[in-house]
């Protein structure tokens, strides 16, 4: 069968940023295989599945780093390839999907309230603190500790070249939180004015260590370098089984058209653009990392992944979602 229009144009909104964030990537993701599942005209069990493969492989190629994406299509393919064994009926089978999706979307919501109260308990009154990019998650904190009372500042980086900092900056002063928007490189000129950094993430590794929107490094090393808290608000889902067994997350690079025009390009051959989406902190840099199971030190990651995942999960994951991780996403598919 041909992937349902509805989910090409899901999968073309992630590839373009239209839905972005690594919960929100998650989120359209599992929607995008109930839609699959509703759609199918699959008359057989087998056929089913191979429907399922289908949408979820479109979904999987969109962006590479979140590893929130793949976990989310494991969640729902893991459950209808169970029931496949079992040996439900199509229909069954198909249940299993809706059900599946919806548990994940909404333990992902619920995942993102959590963290708001877990983090906003690290909040103190009177604090500055530096955010980067926008993330739901570190949103979440900083929003509840506002609304439960706590009064303190924000500094949101604008976060070069898609200006993610500006949906967090107008989403704070929405709520009331005094905010200020700075370039990217004035991080460090305002740190020794930072009481803690608060920013989500994309990926976290086994050791600890936290893929995020690029620049989050530097950042960090600021942070470090003025004793400066770092704490880092990422639900379960988006720790890394794969890693576990060695495996690196990889960093998306993307179109040098967001970073320059085109002209620009044209008129200086010689001039090379590069424009990686994500970077890598490490676990020695992060001293907290918020998730909804409570709040551990970058170190625990691994027993995360255990309690989440088991030892060796990446062995049992469907054949497609292998294949698909394998599958190196090179900047002329953008
Ligand atoms: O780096 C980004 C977004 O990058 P992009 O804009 O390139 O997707 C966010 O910090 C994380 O995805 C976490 O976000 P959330 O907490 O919303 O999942």
């Amino acid at each position: 069968m041909t992937v349902p229009e509805e989910v090409l144009k899901l999968a073309e909104d992630i590839k373009n940023m239209r839905i972005r964030g690594a919960g929100e990537i998650a989120r359209a993701a599992v929607r995008g295989l109930s839609i699959a599942a509703a759609k199918s005209e699959a008359t057989n069990r087998e056929e089913f599945l191979r429907d399922l493969d289908d949408a979820a492989k479109v979904l999987l190629l969109t962006r590479p780093t979140a590893v929130s994406l793949p976990n989310a299509l494991r969640y729902v393919m893991v459950r209808a390839y169970k029931a496949y064994e079992e040996g439900r009926t199509k229909d069954e089978i198909k249940e299993s999907v809706f059900k599946a999706s919806d548990e994940f979307y909404k333990n992902s919501l619920k995942a993102i309230d959590l963290i708001g109260m877990y983090g906003s308990r690290r909040i103190e009154d009177g604090d500055i603190i530096m955010t980067h990019c926008h993330s739901t998650a570190a949103v979440s904190i900083l929003v509840n500790a506002w609304r439960s009372g706590k009064r303190f500042e924000v500094i949101s980086t604008e976060t070069r070249p898609r200006y993610q900092g500006r949906i967090t900056a107008s989403i704070l002063a929405k709520e009331g939180i005094p905010v200020s928007l700075i370039v990217d490189s004035a991080a460090r000129f305002f740190m020794e004015h930072v009481d803690k950094v608060v920013v989500g993430a994309d990926a976290v590794a086994a050791n600890g260590a936290v893929v995020n929107k690029i620049g989050t490094s530097m950042i960090a090393l600021a942070a470090h370098e003025a004793r400066v808290n770092f704490i880092v608000a990422a639900e379960t889902y988006k720790f890394s089984p794969e890693t576990v067994l060695g495996s690196l997350i990889r960093i998306e690079e993307r179109p040098a058209d967001e970073i320059v025009e085109t002209q620009y390009l044209k008129d200086n051959p010689g001039v090379k653009v590069r424009n990686p989406a994500f970077d890598v902190t490490p676990a020695s840099y992060v001293d907290l990392i918020v998730t909804e199971k409570g709040v551990i030190p970058p170190e625990a990651a691994i027993l995360i992944l255990k309690e989440e995942f088991g030892w060796f999960s990446s062995v049992n994951l469907p054949k497609f979602l292998k294949e698909g991780l394998e599958t190196p996403v090179e900047m002329s598919e953008y």
